[in-house]
């Protein structure tokens, strides 16, 4: 694998972005100006640390750039994590961000059906790696259905009965009639470094990990 001289630090462009600058920030890593205007379509800034530049990507791909080496390291939710399963991928920090968890749901009405009568059921998820698994060591075969959003539609217009989303105040759910029925996994977002990178950079990687370590308990400690 082929890495850049300079380290690239992904980041995740959604609604992890506002949680995680003030880490960065803490971590002593100062974006060039145009990471802030909301005008500008650039994608890779540089910043304040000469060797260091941030990519601003989906979630999921934030994941995908460091696991092939794209990134160097970068910030990840444990749901895209357990996902995509990586091996690649090494996430030696929970930056206690990003709090919310994936959970199983079904219209209102219907979530007093005992599980243990499931054998075969179909569920709309993001996850369906994530989701199948889950099922498969319950004894239910489960078909996952993948969709990349708005998940809660998919019982009430017959796609499903069962969704597998991210939970966080219960609105989403709530606004569609839906029920939690259970809890697959707590999710968090990792600091996750490109094992391979590590190899070959161990002190400039560790360097930033502990940056990162410090970030994360001044920050819970403010
Ligand atoms: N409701 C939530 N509360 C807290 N964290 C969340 C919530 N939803 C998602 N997350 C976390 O944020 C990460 C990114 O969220 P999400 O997949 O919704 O991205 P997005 O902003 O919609 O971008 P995309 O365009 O990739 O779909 C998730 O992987 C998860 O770790
Ligand atoms: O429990 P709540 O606080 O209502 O949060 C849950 C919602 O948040 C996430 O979606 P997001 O807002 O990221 O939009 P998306 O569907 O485009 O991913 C998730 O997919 C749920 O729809």
């Amino acid at each position: 694998m082929e890495l850049s001289e300079k380290l690239v630090l992904a980041l995740p462009k959604g609604r992890i972005l506002k949680e995680v600058m003030p880490l960065v920030r803490l971590a002593g890593i100062e974006p060039e100006p145009a990471f802030d205007d909301p005008a500008s379509r650039q994608l890779q800034f540089a910043t304040n640390v000469p060797n260091l530049s941030i990519i601003r990507v989906r979630a999921f791909d934030a994941a995908t750039f460091v696991a092939f080496g794209g990134a160097h390291m970068g910030v990840v939710g444990n749901d895209v994590l357990m996902e995509f399963g990586y091996s690649d991928l090494y996430s030696p920090i929970d930056l206690d961000i990003g709090h919310c968890r994936l959970s199983l749901a079904m219209p209102e009405t219907a979530a007093d059906e005992d599980p243990q009568g499931w054998s075969h059921i179909r569920v709309a998820t993001k996850y369906p790696n994530l989701t199948c698994r889950y099922f498969a060591e319950r004894g239910i075969q489960a078909e996952c259905v993948k969709l990349n959003g708005a998940m809660e539609l998919a019982p009430s217009l017959g796609l499903s009965k069962r969704i597998v989303d991210l939970v966080s105040t219960g609105g989403t759910l709530k606004a569609n009639k839906l029920k939690e029925v259970a809890v697959l996994a707590r999710i968090t977002s990792r600091l996750v470094v490109n094992r391979p990178a590590f190899k070959v950079r161990p002190a400039e990687l560790t360097y930033w990990i502990d940056r990162f370590k410090e970030a994360v308990s001044h920050g819970q400690a403010a």
